[in-house]
């Protein structure tokens, strides 16, 4: 089931009606003559219902009345009787009677109100029976298209049967002042409980620059990163300050403050070359603000241009920038961080993304649009329904690109790019970065970008060198003793901020209420819950509410959180790109962190090779008895083979630019090509 249906189900299959005007649908070709396709098609919100209109008259073709009004007699026109679907008369003048019906009544299923057969609804004789009485007020007697009670019905509003979402009279669903129903607790068609209908808080702008990280002492050490870049053509010079940047004066002042003081490595070479209309593959360590290096450059491109359709009212948003997340939680915070650095200015950022009220997203859409952060499910679903339009797009970027473009991703991920409103490669920006770009993945890549330029900093792929990383060898038995400890002693030392990365989502919640039932106070997040418990999990975690935040993978990467000071992967993950991930979360922008991994020898041999050349690479201890795992591990991924990491530009040396791996004062990185 698909987000959007979740939540009709979730709101009795009625939500629907709220958003479809009468002239997207016109009910009589569905073949269905249910509560939903009744409020959808000839009442829909929008009015005008699905005949007459610009449609013109069913029987003369006509425009400027509706087929009841004609005066041409017979009818005819070109559409078909809905009985025989023969043309020449209508399905209340059919000659067959009975016949093939095409979802308009009648024929050979009956009358709808009655359920003989031989009339339709219309024509019947016993006096609006069927005991479905009117869908407006409700009464028997009449339809409701000539209630007397007036009203638009629009998706189930007035009458006595009261708003769809609080029940009450008087007003219909779209203008409940009430909160959004709550479902939860009943189950949903597949036994699930049916998640609840939800619209997540607004955050005070005030409230969107105290988030993220501060940078730490090894921030300066930055500078000496090393950053190759590659690719054809004119690559402009990487920019010092941001001051020197040539950025608008708005965005200046956002980015002061957000505290920024001197641009990341990353951004010292993105800025400039997205400014420059320049496609980028870029890869830089977790935490060192690829979010920025993208979402800046765009916004002044954006503003550069005028705000793009910020403010157009539009029943299909057409955004100049489509930024793809993998999870909500990520989706969010880019969206975040691109209304503060868009603050005070008239570029309108919207975020889509599942488990949330979809009509609260929509409405936000309509509102206007310039950049919107999406993850590809929800994206997908607004686009298939017309909501929203890619004919306006700059830029594309995916964020965790590798991730993107994997499995899981690709095939929501192709119908974005191949989306006949999507322009061609080369006529917008494709933007991709991660901190880790498989080969296989750049190869895949590629179609989907011009002529791109390679950013590496540091070494494609690797560890943060700021995260002192620790492997312990702990059997599957002993794991939740040696958790228990190692949390006594972080706590011990203080540090009250610990992420906690687990396989499955029952562990997650059985390791929670663990450590909860142990007086530390933990919380988890994991696919299985609710959207609105994500949230509050995340926002608990950040806040120092709870202290112990157990995830999934959902957690694993972008996620952007203050004061982090350990992970924990009690359970290591199957690809080694996932671990630099994980550990990532702690370490950020400079600031020292730690992560601790329970090693089974059982589960996880087949990671133990790259484990030691992460290690490795990263300067940390290597333990001998991981050494000897992952010589006989049998494992012989090669360094660039595939499901592993590759460490360059996979187009080859010959775009590599001439001392560029200098530009930022460091040593070019190790091209290494050993087996490992
Ligand atoms: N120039 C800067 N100066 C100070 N802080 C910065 C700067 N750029 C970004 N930051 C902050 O650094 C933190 C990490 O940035 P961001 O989340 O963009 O990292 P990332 O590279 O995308 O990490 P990941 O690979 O984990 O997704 C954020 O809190 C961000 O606000």
């Amino acid at each position: 089931m698909s987000d959007w249906e979740e939540e009709k189900a979730a709101a009795g299959g009625c939500e629907v009606a709220e958003w479809n005007g009468g002239a997207e649908t016109n009910g009589y070709g569905s073949g269905s003559r249910g509560r939903g396709g009744f409020g959808r098609g000839g009442r829909g919100r929008g009015g005008g219902g699905g005949r007459g209109g610009s449609t013109g008259c069913r029987k003369c073709g006509e425009e400027g009345h509706r087929a009841f009004e004609c005066t041409s007699g017979g009818g005819g026109g070109n559409r078909a009787c809905f009985k025989c679907g023969k043309e020449g008369h209508m399905s209340r003048e059919c000659p067959q009677g009975g016949g093939q019906s095409f979802g308009g009544g009648g024929g050979n299923r009956g009358c709808f109100k009655c359920g003989e057969e031989g009339h339709t609804s219309r024509g019947c004789p016993n006096s609006g029976g069927g005991g479905k009485g009117c869908f407006k007020c409700g009464e028997d007697g009449h339809m409701a298209r000539d209630c007397p009670q007036g009203g638009d019905g629009g998706g189930g509003g007035g009458g006595n049967r009261g708003c769809f979402n609080c029940g009450e009279q008087g007003h219909n669903k779209a203008d409940c002042p009430n909160p959004p129903k709550d479902n939860t607790g009943e189950l949903g068609p597949d036994g699930k409980p049916r998640p609840p209908l939800y619209v997540p808080e607004h955050i005070a702008d005030e409230q969107l620059f105290s988030e993220g990280v501060n940078p730490g002492i090894n921030s300066d050490a930055y500078h000496n990163i090393p950053v190759s870049v590659s690719g054809e053509g004119e690559i402009p010079d990487p920019i010092d300050t941001f001051g020197a940047s040539g950025l608008r004066d708005l965005l200046i002042s956002n980015i002061e403050r957000a505290g920024y003081k001197t641009p990341t490595p990353i951004q010292r070479v993105c800025i400039p070359t997205i400014m420059a209309g320049r496609d980028i593959m870029g890869c830089a360590q977790t935490g060192s603000g690829k979010t920025a290096a993208f979402l800046l450059p765009i916004l002044h491109g954006i503003l550069a241009s005028g705000g793009g359709n910020s403010g157009s009212m539009s029943s299909t948003a057409e955004p100049s920038a489509v930024v793809v997340a993998p999870t909500r939680e990520l989706a969010i915070q880019i969206h975040n961080e691109a209304r503060k650095f868009a603050l005070d200015s008239i570029v309108r950022t919207v975020v889509c993304y599942g488990g949330a009220s979809m009509n609260s997203q929509y409405r936000q859409l309509q509102n206007g649009c310039a950049v919107l952060v999406a993850t590809p499910g929800r994206l997908n679903d607004f686009v298939t329904r017309g909501r929203v339009s890619f004919s306006s797009v700059k830029y594309l970027v995916l964020d965790e690109a590798d991730r993107m473009l994997d499995m899981g991703f690709i095939g929501d991920i192709e119908k974005i790019v191949n989306h006949q409103t999507m322009p061609a490669v080369g006529q917008r920006q494709t933007l991709l970065f991660s901190a880790t770009f498989p080969e296989e993945i750049q190869t895949l890549a590629c179609n989907h970008l011009q002529n791109y330029v390679f950013y590496a900093v540091g070494t494609v792929g690797a560890a943060n060198t700021d995260v002192c990383q620790e492997v312990l060898n702990v059997p599957r038995q002993q794991k939740r003793e040696v958790l228990m400890s190692k949390i006594e002693e972080f706590m011990a030392n203080g540090d009250n901020k610990v992420l906690i990365f687990v396989e499955t989502k029952r562990t997650a919640d059985f390791l929670a209420t663990l450590l909860s039932s142990q007086q530390l106070n933990s919380t988890s997040i994991h696919g299985d819950r609710f959207q609105s418990q994500r949230e509050e999990a995340l926002a608990q975690f950040k806040a120092g509410i709870r202290s112990i935040l157990v995830a999934t993978a959902v957690a694993a990467r972008g996620l952007d959180i203050r004061g982090v000071s350990h992970v924990i992967n009690y359970d290591l993950p199957k690809e080694v790109d996932e671990y630099v991930h994980r550990i990532g979360r702690t370490g950020r922008v400079g600031n020292k962190g730690h992560a601790v991994s329970f090693y089974d020898e059982e589960q996880d041999g087949a990671l133990a090779k790259n484990l030691v050349k992460i290690l490795t690479d990263a300067s940390q201890e290597v333990p001998e008895w991981l050494k000897n795992a992952a010589a006989h591990s049998g494992h012989s991924q090669t360094y660039h083979g595939v499901g592993d990491f590759a460490s360059h530009d996979i187009r080859g040396e010959g775009l590599q630019r001439e001392g560029s791996s200098q530009a930022f004062g460091g040593p070019a990185p190790v091209d290494e090509e050993e087996e490992w």
